[in-house]
């Protein structure tokens, strides 16, 4: 049987049952002596000796909360499993067990002190956690309610290494001996019991040498209780499996080798439960602990002090100068009358003794060695982690088809809108005329279709040039309302009636023409009576943008049409600048195809983050992420595979994207196809990678959705997507050019309108602004796995 050492002492775990021995008192001085003298000049290094137990804590302080205001779980708590033993861990609710667990499995750490796991500190090599020689059944379920139970013990199985065949002999076994429904039922539609067994079987699966079980008892019928406790004794017989285990049932723990009553950051008591009852000279352990918590109430704090208050106390010669001693400071501290010694000893030299008998210490199991080879030291990922973690986020994406139906049919909705709804050319709207020029009732007027000069004398008579301009305007903007008065026009204007007021004076052509034909002759009064009189609400800018361009047009077109009529050269009339076919980009100017770059790959990246963000909260705050890193998984290990999986979903999202885009609302693209594709995809990773770094700093989805909103409305404002960063505040601009969407956008403009190759610096300036937020984003998420703990 294994055994374990306590400070220089050595005990045997038969001797931890052992319970019928009579003690003496002077068994206990011989015992003392004998360990005294072992602890002096065999044992010249504990750490050693530590190493030897499933679990050894020392001195662990524990604070949640900041310094100034904190909240103590651990107060210099001691603690020590032998290999082999069932470790019963007792205390109120609220008293830190969990928090001791998540320590010893390294998924929180100690403000200081040491733990010892398996012969090594935790998250070192030689310990065994994280890792398969440990089952971790955490408090909450921590399972994917999609799962059945078949394929949620297959998942931790692989996890395990282990060969499926042998998992499914695993799983008929646990399911007998847990009482499990039919493995094909999905964990979701369990009984809060049955899942908590299910997730016992998990624990259990592959049989490892170390079981840490938080509550695992809760929910389950008497007679299955003992059947789960018969299994630990059985487990544990053989000195291979150690057990640590919590529990409310204080009875229950009848059948552990050792308890540790816990109570104000300590331990109480850390002895077998028969010794403690005889001990204690209690009916029952609750009253064990009932009396030990009178007694730490009264301030008597060190267990030496609290024994001797209960028990009989044996008074030792004072122990030698400690300086002569071979021991570390540290160490003498600890045999001084610390929980968690089974020799207690006061500074003074008073000892109190409990009756274990030593056991040589070259019959101690081996110590686990550190024996990682150098590949394995560097390769990131393990095989089996790979598959089993693939394999899982598969199914738990792919088989909710609710949650697909979402995912592929949120960017077909978003791209639609975008393509119907934004960046055309606002039309119908309302035009207030008043036409002083025409006596005409309705906004068109009739007018001569000839030309205005008489060919003999060459004069011009230009007549109802209005109604010329007015046909053409309302080729642009048919929503003329023709009124009686300017008075009435503004009236009805400023009361958001009309867009815009034209108002065409009486002798409007007349003056015109004086302008046009003589305009050294031209007056104020002229100048002034051939103006086409505009007032425009300028609320909306884009409005009155597109309003201006179509009032300005349509005069050039009038004025084409009349030097047409009069075969005079066709711009005769018009403005003297002439805008020629665009370099690059449409004739009519399209808003829609200058924001599409940036409105697809914010819809890719923003979905991914969605997407990813949501699925690693999911697994976190279901306590699944802190089972798999338990059970040795790395960080590296679950954000690649949540990549591979959620990449196939990001590869039918940008199909989809950029099929709706070019094909059915045919945005323009002149340049590759092929750079193109890769852009909306490294976006998506992109925005993958963000949506790991929001999961690891968020804890809850709602902080996770402020974040994501948080940094969504400044990404589209600073991006360039909405508006030409080269209009931004100076400041904004540099802010805007280090953000993640702003090269790329800028990059997959130039392919679509430009045509440009990646050979240009402003395309491939946005690939590699991508790939460096993709580093920067996933280093950040696997350093934040890997450090952020509680
Ligand atoms: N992340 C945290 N931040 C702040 N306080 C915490 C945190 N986790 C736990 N605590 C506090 O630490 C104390 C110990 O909690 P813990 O869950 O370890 O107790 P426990 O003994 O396991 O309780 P129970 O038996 O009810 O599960 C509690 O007061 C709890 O409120």
């Amino acid at each position: 049987m294994t055994a374990y050492d306590n400070e220089g002492a050595t005990i045997s775990m038969e001797d931890v049952r052992d319970t019928d021995r009579p003690i003496t008192i002077n068994t206990i001085e011989e015992e003392l002596i004998a360990r005294r003298n072992r602890m002096m000049k065999t044992q010249k290094s504990t750490v050693a000796s530590r190493k030897q137990q499933a679990v050894c804590v020392r001195r662990a302080h524990k604070r949640y909360g900041t310094a100034k205001s904190p909240n103590v779980i651990l107060d210099g708590l001691n603690m020590t499993v032998p290999k082999g033993a069932i470790y019963g861990l007792l205390g109120a609710s609220g008293c830190g067990k969990t928090t001791l667990l998540s320590c010893i499995v390294g998924r929180r750490r100690l403000n200081s002190g040491e733990i010892w796991v398996l012969g090594g500190k935790p998250g070192s090599p030689g310990s065994g956690v994280p890792g398969p020689r440990i089952g971790y059944m955490p408090q909450e379920v921590a399972l994917f309610g999609e799962f059945t139970i078949r394929e949620t013990l297959i998942y931790f199985g692989w996890i395990a290494n282990m060969a499926t065949k042998d998992v499914e002999e695993r799983i008929d076994f646990l399911i007998q001996l847990l009482q499990l429904p039919n493995p094909t039922r999905q964990v979701k539609n369990l009984s809060g019991g049955q899942q908590r067994r299910t997730s016992l079987a998990a624990a259990l699966i592959h049989d490892p040498e170390l079981l840490i079980l938080d509550e695992p008892t809760v929910g389950v019928d008497p007679v299955l209780r003992q059947s789960i406790w018969d299994h630990l004794v059985e487990i544990t017989k053989g000195g291979r499996t150690t057990v640590i285990i919590t529990t409310h049932y204080i009875d229950e723990t009848k059948q552990a080798n050792i308890i540790g009553l816990m109570r104000g950051g300590r331990f109480l008591a850390e002895e077998a439960p028969s010794e403690l009852i005889r001990r204690y000279n209690a009916e029952s352990l609750e009253e064990v602990f009932l009396k030990l918590s009178v007694i730490q109430n009264l301030g008597k704090r060190r267990r030496s002090s609290i024994l001797a208050d209960v028990v009989e106390k044996v008074e030792l010669p004072t122990m030698p100068d400690p300086s002569a001693i071979d021991l570390e400071e540290a160490e003498i501290g600890e045999i001084s009358g610390e929980f968690g010694d089974n020799v207690s000893m006061s500074s003074k030299g008073r000892v109190v003794v409990t009756p274990d008998v030593p056991m040589p210490v070259e019959s101690l199991p081996p110590e686990e060695k550190a024996t990682r080879s150098f590949v394995e030291t560097i390769k990131p990922m393990k095989w089996h982690h790979m598959k089993a973690l693939i394999w899982k986020n598969f199914w738990s994406l792919f088989r909710n088809f609710g949650v697909i139906a979402f995912i592929m049919g949120l960017p077909v909705s978003q791209m639609v809108f975008f393509c119907l709804a934004i960046g055309h050319y606002p039309v119908g709207l309302p035009i207030a005329v008043v036409n002083y020029e025409s006596n005409s009732t309705t906004p068109l007027c009739p007018y001569e279709k000839t030309c205005p000069q008489d060919l003999a004398t060459y004069e011009w008579n230009l007549t109802d040039f209005s109604c010329v301009y007015l046909e053409f305007l309302s080729k642009r903007q048919d929503n003329l309302i023709l009124y009686p008065t300017k008075e009435a026009a503004m009236y009805d204007a400023s009361h958001g009636k009309a867009r815009a007021v034209l108002v065409f004076h009486s002798n409007f052509s007349t003056c015109l023409q004086d302008r046009i034909t003589d305009p050294r002759r031209a007056d104020l009064y002229t100048v002034k009576n051939s103006d086409i009189e505009a007032h425009m609400d300028d609320t909306d800018k884009q409005v009155e943008w597109m309003l201006n361009r179509d009032i300005q047009l349509a005069f050039m077109e009038a004025a084409e049409y009349l030097a047409k009529l009069c075969d005079l050269p066709k711009r005769i009339m018009s403005i003297p600048v002439y805008f020629n076919k665009p370099i690059y980009g449409l004739d009519v100017p399209n808003f829609t195809d200058f924001a599409g770059p940036g409105v697809i790959l914010t819809i890719i990246f923003f979905l991914a983050v969605a997407l990813t963000s949501g699925s690693m909260l999911a697994e976190r705050n279901e306590g699944i992420l802190e089972r798999s890193l338990v059970s040795g998984i790395t960080g590296t290990e679950i954000l690649f595979s949540h990549v591979m999986v959620q990449m196939l979903v990001m590869i039918a999202q940008s199909v989809i994207v950029l099929f709706l885009g070019f094909v059915v609302f045919g945005l323009t693209m002149t340049g590759p196809l092929g750079w193109v594709t890769v852009l909306t995809l490294i976006t998506g990773l992109c925005g993958m990678t963000f949506g790991f770094v929001v999961s690891c700093i968020c804890d809850t989805d709602r902080t996770a959705t402020y974040l994501a909103l948080g940094s969504f409305l400044p990404m589209v404002l600073l991006c360039g997507i909405i508006w030409p960063v080269e209009g931004m505040h100076i400041v904004l601009q540099w802010i805007s050019y280090v953000l993640p969407l702003t090269k790329s956008t800028e990059s997959l403009r130039s392919m679509l309108q430009r045509g440009w190759s990646i050979s240009v610096p402003t395309v491939y300036s946005g690939f590699i602004s991508t790939g460096i937020w993709i580093v920067v984003y996933l280093t950040t998420s696997i350093l934040l796995l890997k450090f952020k703990k509680g």
